[in-house]
C-alpha cells in the first residue's frame, strides 16, 4: 500500500515536472518567434529549450563528457536536413547553420552580419584586439598585422625557426623513451614556442617560455568554461591569467622601447617590433594596449589549433599505414632530389612540392577541426536558404558539421586523404573578411612537423583505444599518452 502510494506520488511528480518543462520550453520559443508568425517569415525548425539557459547545458555537457557530434546530430536527426535550426545559445536566440554554401555566404556578408562572439568570450579576448572594434578599424589592423605572417617571403623567414623547434622537440620526446609523454600536451608546448618566437623574437629564455605557457593554458580554459566570474571558477581564473599576460607583454614592450631608444636602427624581424613601428596614414602608431591585445590574440589563435592539427595528423597516419607509407615516400623523394651540397634544410619550395602531405593536412583539418563554430550576429532580418534569420539573433556557422556532414563528404567519418583528389566542401579557416590570417603559417608548421616525423620517427600510443580530446578543455582522455621511437639512426 505504502509502496503504491509512493510510486503514484513519484509518477505524478515526474508528470508535473515534465509538464512544467514542456510549458517553459514552449513559452521560451513563443516569446522569441511569435512576432515572426506571418507568411513572409519562416523561422527554421529547432529547439530553443528553457528560458535563460537554452541549449547551453546540453552544449557544455556533450562537449565536455560525451560525443561532441551528438549536440548537432540532435538537431539534424530531429529537425531534418534543412541545414538551419533555431536554438537558444549564450543567452540569445540563435540559428545554427550547417550547410556549407549558407555558412560561406554568411561569413562573406559583412553588410548583414557582424562578429557575434558571446560577450563572455569577447571580455576575455580584450577590447582592442581584432574582435572588439569597428569593421573599419578591423580592416586597418588586419592590414598591419597579417603581412608579416603571409606569403613566401615572410614564411621563408620563419622556416628555419620552425625547423629548429620541431627537430629539438622530436629529439627531446625521443630521449625520454622509457617515460611516455602526453603527445598532444607536448605538441602544444612546441607550437607555443614557435608562435612566441615569431611574435617576440628568437632569443627566448626557456624558463620564461614555460611560465608564459602555463599562464596561457589557464587562460584558454576560460573560453569553454561556464561564464561565472567568481573565485573558484575556470572563467575567473582565465581573467586573472589575462591580467598576468597583460603584465608579461607590457614588460616586453617596455624593454623594446628602451632598446629602440638606444639603437633606433636595430634589426626588427619579429611581430612585436614590426607592430610597434608601423604608422597609419595620419602617422599614428598603435598604443601599448592595442599591441598587447593583438599579441594575446595572435598567440592564443596561433598555437592550440596548430598543435591539434599536427598531433592529429600523426595519429591518423599511424592508424593508416598505407597513407603513412605514401606520405613518407613523398618526403623521401623530396630529400633525394636535393643537391648533394645543399645545407639539408627544408626550403619553402620543397614544402610547396608536398602535394600528398597537403591532402593529409586538409583531411586532418576536416576530421578534427578544433573550431566548432564561427559566431556572427544578424544586423537585420534577412531571408536565406528559404528561412528567416531575425535581426539581433546569433548565427552559429557550425563549420565542424560542414566538414563532417555525410551530405558533403562520402563516408564522412573516414580519414581518407585521397578524397582531396577532387574538391570537397570545407571551411576550416572560416571565410570572408575574417578568414584566418594564420592559415598559411599553420599549414607550413604542420608540414614541417610531418616531414621530420615521417622520415625519422614512429608514435606508439599506450592506450590506442582511448579517445583524445580535440578541445582545449579538461576531459576524461589521456591526451594521447605515447612513446616516440626513432626509426632511422641518423636524423634527416
Ligand atoms: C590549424 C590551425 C588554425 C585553424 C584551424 C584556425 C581557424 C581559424 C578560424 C576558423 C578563424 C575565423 C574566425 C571568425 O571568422 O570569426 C580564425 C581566425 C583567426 N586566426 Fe586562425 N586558425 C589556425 C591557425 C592560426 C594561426 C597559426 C594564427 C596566427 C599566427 C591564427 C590567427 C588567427 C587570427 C588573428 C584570427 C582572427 C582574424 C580576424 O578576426 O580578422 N590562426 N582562425
Amino acid at each position: 500500500m505504502v509502496c503504491d502510494f509512493g510510486s503514484i506520488f513519484f509518477t505524478s511528480f515526474a508528470i508535473v515536472i515534465f509538464a512544467v518543462y514542456c510549458l517553459l520550453k514552449r513559452a521560451n520559443d513563443l516569446f522569441y518567434t511569435s512576432k515572426f508568425s506571418s507568411k513572409e517569415y519562416n523561422i527554421p525548425p529547432g529547439d530553443m529549450s528553457l528560458p535563460f539557459i537554452g541549449n547551453m547545458f546540453t552544449f557544455f555537457t556533450t562537449f565536455k563528457y560525451g560525443d561532441p557530434e551528438s549536440f548537432i546530430s540532435y538537431f539534424t536527426s530531429r529537425y531534418g536536413q534543412g541545414g538551419m535550426y533555431k536554438a537558444f545559445m549564450f543567452g540569445t536566440p540563435s540559428i545554427i547553420v550547417t550547410k556549407p554554401q549558407v555558412c560561406k555566404k554568411i561569413l562573406m556578408d559583412d553588410d548583414n552580419f557582424e562578429l557575434g562572439w558571446p560577450k563572455s568570450v569577447l571580455n576575455l579576448i580584450g577590447k582592442k584586439a581584432l574582435h572588439g572594434i569597428t569593421s573599419q578599424e578591423h580592416k586597418r589592423l588586419r592590414r598591419i598585422t597579417t603581412s608579416p605572417i603571409k606569403g613566401k617571403h615572410a614564411l621563408s623567414l620563419y622556416l628555419g625557426l620552425i625547423e629548429e623547434v620541431v627537430k629539438s622537440s622530436f629529439e627531446k620526446w625521443n630521449a625520454i623513451e622509457e617515460k611516455p609523454i602526453e603527445f598532444l600536451s607536448e605538441m602544444k608546448k612546441s607550437t607555443f614556442e614557435v608562435i612566441i618566437r615569431i611574435m617576440i623574437g628568437s632569443e627566448i629564455d626557456p624558463q620564461w617560455l614555460d611560465m608564459v605557457e602555463k599562464v596561457y593554458t589557464i587562460y584558454l580554459k576560460g573560453f569553454l568554461a561556464l561564464p561565472i566570474n567568481l573565485p573558484g571558477f575556470a572563467y575567473h581564473r582565465a581573467f586573472k591569467a589575462r591580467e598576468n599576460l597583460v603584465k608579461i607583454f607590457q614588460s616586453v614592450i617596455d624593454e623594446r622601447k628602451v632598446m629602440n631608444m638606444k639603437d633606433e636602427s636595430r634589426s626588427k624581424g619579429n611581430m612585436v617590433d614590426l607592430i610597434m613601428a608601423i604608422e597609419d596614414d595620419e602617422g599614428r602608431r598603435l598604443n601599448d594596449e592595442e599591441i598587447i591585445d593583438l599579441l594575446i590574440v595572435y598567440v592564443f589563435a596561433g598555437h592550440e589549433t596548430t598543435a591539434h592539427t599536427a598531433a592529429w595528423a600523426i595519429m591518423y597516419l599511424e592508424q593508416h599505414p598505407e597513407f603513412l607509407q605514401k606520405a613518407k615516400e613523398e618526403q623521401e623523394e623530396i630529400v633525394k632530389r636535393r643537391h648533394p651540397d645543399s645545407d639539408k634544410k627544408l626550403s619553402y619550395d620543397e614544402i610547396r612540392q608536398m602535394k600528398y602531405l597537403t591532402k593529409v593536412i586538409d583531411e586532418t583539418l576536416r576530421c578534427s577541426n578544433v573550431t566548432l563554430a564561427i559566431y556572427r550576429n544578424a544586423k537585420r532580418t534577412i531571408n536565406m536558404n528559404g528561412y528567416t534569420i531575425p535581426k539581433g539573433w546569433k548565427v552559429l556557422t557550425w563549420i565542424r558539421q560542414v566538414n563532417l556532414d555525410p551530405n558533403n563528404h562520402v563516408n564522412s567519418k573516414e580519414f581518407n586523404p585521397s578524397r582531396w583528389d577532387t574538391f570537397s566542401a570545407f571551411l576550416p579557416f572560416g571565410a570572408g573578411p575574417r578568414l584566418c590570417p594564420g592559415a598559411e603559417l599553420a599549414k607550413l608548421e604542420v608540414s614541417v612537423f610531418l616531414h621530420y616525423f615521417l622520415l625519422n620517427y614512429r608514435l606508439e600510443r599506450l592506450n590506442p583505444k582511448t579517445s583524445v580530446t580535440y578541445l582545449p578543455i579538461p576531459s576524461p582522455t589521456d591526451n594521447c599518452l605515447a612513446r616516440l621511437k626513432r626509426i632511422s639512426s641518423s636524423c634527416q
